[in-house]
């Protein structure tokens, strides 16, 4: 579940180790390219962290944010 914190919206995902922590961000990483929109992100062994906001709006989460978040739902 995302939740709203601090004008982002962060979920927190934990996978079997490494590997599959790293194949996930390959994932998300090329949603991100793909829709000119990046995480604020942290990764350490099988846990990654994300942030979503739109710095173009003033840091603040728009539809961008939800919809990125929808997409890395789906590829996790
Ligand atoms: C210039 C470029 O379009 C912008 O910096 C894009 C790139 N990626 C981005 N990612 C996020 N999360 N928010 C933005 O506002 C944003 N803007």
């Amino acid at each position: 579940m995302w939740k709203e914190e601090n004008n982002s919206l962060y979920k927190r995902f934990e996978f079997k180790d490494f590997s599959d922590a790293f194949a996930f961000m390959t994932k998300v990483a090329l949603l991100a390219e793909s829709s000119n929109h990046h995480p604020k992100w942290t990764n350490e062994w099988n846990k990654v962290e994300i942030w979503l906001s739109t710095h173009d709006q003033g840091n603040v989460i728009t539809e961008k944010d939800r919809k990125l978040a929808a997409a890395i739902d789906k590829v996790v």
